[in-house]
């Protein structure tokens, strides 16, 4: 058996794996390797982000062209919107990657990874050892309970990956995978039925935000079917045909309304972070200990794999901070970090757009924080209103009634994912809201939104609370 050695190894090159190594030995002099078994770049650059993206950017723009008086109605082009995905995708090549990490001094290990006892890495027939810290960062991967298996439904990879439209398909869920992909599999021509389990769609949002979104997909023709449970699948001779292919036969779901017949069923059901077959009990750990933090300190877990939220943003921001911790002890030093806690905002690419950070209304009370909110309709900026002939959605703030801080915001509607950040960036600072008021937005933008929201919230809000 062959043995290498590095300072860092990584398991796992998505962008969580590539942003901890990178940040791990950038300006150090110290090397690193990441291990990856598929494409570098990971599940976020051919199947999920990317892709999805892709795919929904034309037909954003196709919507609001429809909706836009002055300009003629631009289509969606099926072929030509998967030339686009394919595209964004390199065709599902690496090498574009592999040159970022060899120019940024990474080495790749291609192959599985698995630990083998502490600071090893085994790859096949080599051992590859961390003379630092060994990185999980291997991802997560669809959650496909037992009912559904043999029926071989697809997942975000064959929605993503769409070679072959299914005349009919059924998607399960009403999370975000869902609310995304039953729009880009309907503007390729698939008649989509949407079956939700829940009464509401993105259950951990703003309840506006959901019934926004339902109101949408049902406005273009998709079939959303709320408070439904799917109790048996069948499906006529099911066959591994490959990504984005058709499964097989017909699929027929038995559900708590009736049967629903389909030639494809999309399952959409939540993800699990990758950790049964990474070597854990090698070194005495089980997945469990991961997502609870409980690691020795040459290990660290980021990303998906960590079991925090399953977002890229995220995965790198975390990897950033893991990969600052991992330079710093290696100088024998401490990484700077500060005090509070970064809020994790999130974009769905519905239509309309919803986005979000901090704490929902509900979430703050529980948090046992007085809360006051104020929501204004998104059309109520000159900004916003100019966006679009009919602009749709909310936006609403949530303020701790004694400290005056942002605790979170939602933003539904055109232009929502860019509208957020600013919530972020006040949430980050511990901007009080007073003092967010004289951050003046420019007219007519969007951002002026923020002006209508901060203009609803109670007139001694507008003066800093006074000293107790
Ligand atoms: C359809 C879809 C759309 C999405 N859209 C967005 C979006 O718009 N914005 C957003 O922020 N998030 C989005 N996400 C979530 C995002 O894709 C993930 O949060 C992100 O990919 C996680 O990055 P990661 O590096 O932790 O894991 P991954 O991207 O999953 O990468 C993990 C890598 O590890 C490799 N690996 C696993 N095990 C091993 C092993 N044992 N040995 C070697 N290599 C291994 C895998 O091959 C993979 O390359 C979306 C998810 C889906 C499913
Ligand atoms: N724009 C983005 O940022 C983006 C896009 C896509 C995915 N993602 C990430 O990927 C993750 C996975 O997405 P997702 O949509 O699969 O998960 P999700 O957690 O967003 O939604 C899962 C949905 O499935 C339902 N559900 C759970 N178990 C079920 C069951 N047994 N039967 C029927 N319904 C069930 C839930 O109630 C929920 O509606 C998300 O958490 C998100 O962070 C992000």
């Amino acid at each position: 058996m062959e043995t290498v050695e590095y300072d860092v190894v990584v398991i796992g090159g998505g962008p969580a794996g590539e942003n901890a190594a990178q940040y791990a030995v950038e300006g150090t002099g110290m090397t690193a390797a990441i291990v990856e078994r598929e494409l570098l770049g990971g599940e976020c650059s051919y199947w999920a982000c990317m892709p999805s993206k892709a795919l929904l950017r034309p037909i954003a723009v196709a919507d609001t062209t429809a909706d836009l008086h002055g300009v003629s109605t631009a289509h969606v082009a099926p072929k030509a919107l998967l030339e686009r995905r394919d595209y964004w995708v390199s065709d599902y090549s690496d090498a574009g990657q592999e040159s970022w990490a060899e120019g940024a001094g990474l080495a790749v290990v291609r192959g599985d990874g698995r630990i083998a006892g502490e600071r090893t890495v085994r790859v096949g027939d080599t051992l590859v050892q961390a003379r630092q810290a060994v990185v999980i960062a291997t991802g997560s991967e669809a959650r496909v309970p037992e009912m559904y298996a043999d029926a071989l439904p697809w997942d975000s990879r064959d929605a993503t990956g769409v070679v072959e439209v299914p005349d009919r398909l059924v998607v399960v869920g009403g999370g975000v995978v869902a609310c995304e992909a039953a729009i880009w599999m309907h503007a390729l021509g698939s008649a989509v039925t949407l079956v939700v389990r829940d009464r509401r769609l993105l259950g951990r949002t703003e309840p506006f935000a959901g019934e926004a979104v339902l109101a949408g997909l049902r406005d273009r023709g998709i079939d959303v079917r709320l408070g439904v449970d799917v109790t048996h699948v069948r499906r006529e001779s099911p066959e591994a045909t490959g990504i984005g292919k058709v499964h097989g036969g017909a699929v027929t779901l038995t559900t708590s309304t009736g049967e629903i017949e389909a030639d494809e069923i999309l399952l959409s059901i939540g993800r699990v972070p990758r950790l049964d077959d990474i070597g854990l009990d090698s070194v005495g750990l089980s997945p469990d200990d991961v997502k609870a933090g409980r690691l020795p300190e040459w290990l660290h877990a980021v990303g998906d794999a960590s079991g925090g939220p399953p977002l890229t943003h995220w995965g790198k921001h975390q990897a950033r901070v893991v990969g600052a911790r991992i330079a710093a002890a290696a100088a024998g030093e401490v990484a700077w970090e500060p005090d509070r806690e970064a809020p994790v905002p999130q974009v769905v690419f519905s239509d309309p757009e919803v986005a979000s950070v901090g704490m929902t209304e509900a979430e703050a009370r529980d948090a046992g924080h007085d809360v006051v909110t104020t929501r204004v309709p998104t059309s109520s900026a000159a900004g916003t209103g100019l966006l679009r002939d009919h602009v749709v959605g909310d936006a609403q703030l949530v303020v701790d009634r004694g400290s005056r801080l942002l605790l979170g915001a939602t933003f539904v509607g055109p232009e929502a994912g860019e509208l957020v950040h600013a919530a972020t960036v006040a949430i980050t600072g511990g901007v009080p809201v007073h003092v967010l008021r004289h951050a003046v937005a420019s007219y007519p933008t969007a951002a002026e939104l923020w002006l209508r929201l901060l203009e609803e919230l109670p007139r001694e809000f507008r003066v800093p609370p006074p000293v107790a």
